[in-house]
Order: C-alpha cells, then sequence, then structure tokens
C-alpha cells in the first residue's frame, strides 16, 4: 500500500523500436520511411568495433538530414565497461541535431550506471546550450540488472522507458541457450505424456514491468531473433503484452507490423472496456460499488482495468 498515486509513463506511442546499424547508413531513409513508433540506430552489438566512429558519424548526418517524421528517435551507445560510451554521447551530443530525444544505454547493472550517463549528459547539454533534454531508455540484459532493476528504474527523471535484453541476459545468466525471446526447446515440462513448453522468462518480464510502473517508465519487450517465425514473434509479444508490456523491439522490418498489431488494443477489447465503464457509471449512479457485466463481477477495479485499455487505444489514435 502506498497513499502515493502511481506515476504514469510518458503519453507517447511507444508498440514498435525498429533496430538499425549505425554503419548501415543505407537503411535509414527505409526505417523513416516504416511504421515503428520508436527508431533505434544502434552503435552497440551490430556495430564492428572498426566501424563505431563512421556509425556515429552516419547517425549524426543522419539527425540533420533524414526526415524521421513523428517517430520518437533513440540511439543506442555502447556500454559503460566499453571504451567507445563515452565518445558516443559526446559526439551525439555536441553535433546531433535536436531530432535526436532518447540515448538507449545498454548493459546497466546499477542505479550508479544511469547516474554518470546523466552527469556527462548533463554537462555536455550545458556545455553546448542545448535546451531539449535528452531521455534515456535503458535495456535489463545482465543478472545484475535484474537484481538492482528498481534502483535502476528510479535512477534518473530522463529514464523513459526499459526494454529485456534477451540476448546478453541469458549470456550473463549462463542460460543453456543460443535462442533470442521465445520459448527453448530445453525448457519444458510432461504432465500424463502431454508436453508443454513454459515461458523461461516470465520472471524477468514481471519484474521489469513492476520496476517501471513503480516509478512511471514505459515497459517493453527485447528482440526475437528468429524473424522468418511469424507466429512465435506474435504468440511472445501477446504474452508480455498480457503482462503489461507496451511494445516491442523490431530486428527485422516484418516485425514492425505485427508488434503495432498485437500493441494496439482490438477494437473489440474497446468497446467491452467501454460497456465495462458505462455498466460501473451506472452502477455508481445507484449507491453501488460492483455489478453484473455479462454474467460476471465487475468493480471500480474493474473501470481502472477497462480506463487502461481505453487510454491506450486513445494514445495510439492521437498519434
Ligand atoms: C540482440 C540485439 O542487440 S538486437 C539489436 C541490434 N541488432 C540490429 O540492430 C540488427 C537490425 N537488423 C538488421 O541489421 C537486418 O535486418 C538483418 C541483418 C537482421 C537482416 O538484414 P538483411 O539480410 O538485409 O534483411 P532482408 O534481406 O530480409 O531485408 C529485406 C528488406 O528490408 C530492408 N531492411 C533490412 N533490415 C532493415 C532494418 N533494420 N530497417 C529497415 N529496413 C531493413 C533491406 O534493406 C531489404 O530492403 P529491400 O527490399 O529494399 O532490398
Ligand atoms: O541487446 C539486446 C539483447 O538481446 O542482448
Ligand atoms: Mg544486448
Amino acid at each position: 500500500m502506498s497513499f502515493r498515486p502511481q506515476p504514469s509513463p510518458p503519453a507517447r506511442p511507444n508498440r514498435s523500436q525498429l533496430f538499425g546499424p549505425g554503419s548501415r547508413s543505407e537503411l535509414f531513409e527505409k526505417m523513416a520511411a516504416s511504421a515503428a513508433d520508436v527508431i533505434n540506430l544502434d552503435l552497440e552489438d551490430s556495430v564492428a568495433p572498426d566501424d563505431k566512429d563512421k556509425a556515429r558519424a552516419n547517425i549524426i548526418a543522419a539527425t540533420h538530414e533524414v526526415d524521421w517524421g513523428d517517430k520518437y528517435f533513440s540511439v543506442r551507445i555502447n556500454g559503460l565497461d566499453t571504451p567507445h560510451w563515452y565518445r558516443d554521447v559526446v559526439d551525439l551530443l555536441e553535433n546531433a541535431s535536436d531530432r535526436l530525444d532518447q540515448i538507449m544505454i545498454p548493459m546497466v547493472g546499477c542505479g550508479e550506471d544511469i547516474y554518470a550517463v546523466d552527469a556527462l549528459v548533463t554537462a555536455v547539454e550545458r556545455a553546448k546550450g542545448r535546451t531539449k533534454p535528452i531521455s534515456f531508455e535503458v535495456i535489463i540484459e545482465t543478472a545484475a540488472g535484474l537484481a538492482h532493476v528498481e534502483e535502476i528504474a528510479a535512477a534518473s527523471p530522463r529514464l523513459q522507458a526499459m526494454s529485456l535484453g534477451y540476448a546478453d541476459f541469458a549470456a550473463s545468466m549462463g542460460m543453456a541457450t543460443t535462442g533470442i525471446g521465445g520459448t527453448q526447446a530445453n525448457y519444458y515440462m510432461i504432465h500424463e505424456g502431454q508436453t508443454d513448453y513454459p515461458d523461461p522468462w516470465h520472471y524477468a518480464v514481471s519484474a521489469i514491468v513492476a520496476a517501471c510502473r513503480t516509478h512511471g517508465v514505459l515497459p517493453v519487450d527485447g528482440p526475437f531473433g528468429d524473424f522468418s517465425d511469424e507466429d512465435a514473434y506474435i504468440a511472445h509479444a501477446r504474452r508480455v503484452a498480457t503482462l503489461g508490456m507496451v511494445g516491442k523491439w523490431a530486428i527485422h522490418p516484418k516485425q514492425v507490423k505485427l508488434a503495432n498489431e498485437v500493441f494496439s488494443p482490438s477494437e473489440e477489447a474497446v468497446a467491452e472496456a467501454r460497456e465495462i465503464l458505462a455498466a460501473m457509471e451506472e452502477a455508481k449512479a445507484k449507491g453501488l460499488g460492483a455489478t453484473t457485466w455479462k454474467g460476471k463481477l465487475i468493480d471500480i477495479a474493474s473501470m481502472k482495468q477497462a480506463e487502461v485499455i481505453v487510454r491506450q487505444a486513445e494514445l495510439i489514435a492521437g498519434r
């Protein structure tokens, strides 16, 4: 219990985040023309060490030259355990246009990691007279990151979003898999001869959602590596949407449409939510806190559940 109301996350659509290597500038116009809500140009793992300088220069040029429309524009910097990250921050903040909205910080392990980047970003912003503050997104993708997820979620007012990075997370946890997201062939149970493949990521997803919701941060699901398997992507996305995530990465353009569909409430769900709200208004007018709708109990908490769906639909419609 707390007397403090739960803070709202930033009110912007974040259903799909399309990634592309900063070293592949030929992809930028295609990314800008996509239906993704968020663009993540990468300086980290999809860029070879020898290409880091070129990738930074490409991304800076793209903030000036490419029309990114109304997309939220984010750049993933290198991790704090590398020699690259400070140069990423300094070069971007000194030279990128105001089209840069966000820096994504990978491999975070504790709140102090965010503090360190915040201090550097703040210093460069002041030195260069940048008036638009840069926001942060972090990736939880290590055992330490998950262990400290709540302090990370509370670490900076710049923090808008937090993603689960399946590949590095699996490696850090010592998980016996090379799969990026989804069910895992060796993670199964057998009951009365029937094989069931439970979700090995459930705990991490729920821990991230709880930390994010506590501190008004958008919880986002990370990559799904097998971009040829659309059904498996959709199944994974639907599971995490049910658990409270607001969107998912697209590491191939064909995944953008899938994410946008899964993370937009269906017309049927919105109509039902509005019916619940109307039924509860009627009940409240009669002095009741609970009533029956389609043979089921609904009460004040049902209104809050319905409002989540209606708010989400309105946010997307207002895009
Ligand atoms: C674990 C992690 O950290 S994930 C995050 C970091 N990883 C990334 O950023 C990787 C992002 N994705 C990619 O680099 C690429 O999509 C790859 C390597 C997976 C596949 O690339 P390709 O072999 O070129 O893909 P494919 O041939 O299927 O591309 C089909 C079309 O989509 C385009 N395309 C490919 N990737 C992208 C992209 N990320 N954004 C926009 N368009 C793209 C191609 O140029 C091609 O366009 P065309 O039809 O006009 O020729
Ligand atoms: O950065 C993403 C991941 O899956 O690792
Ligand atoms: Mg990673």
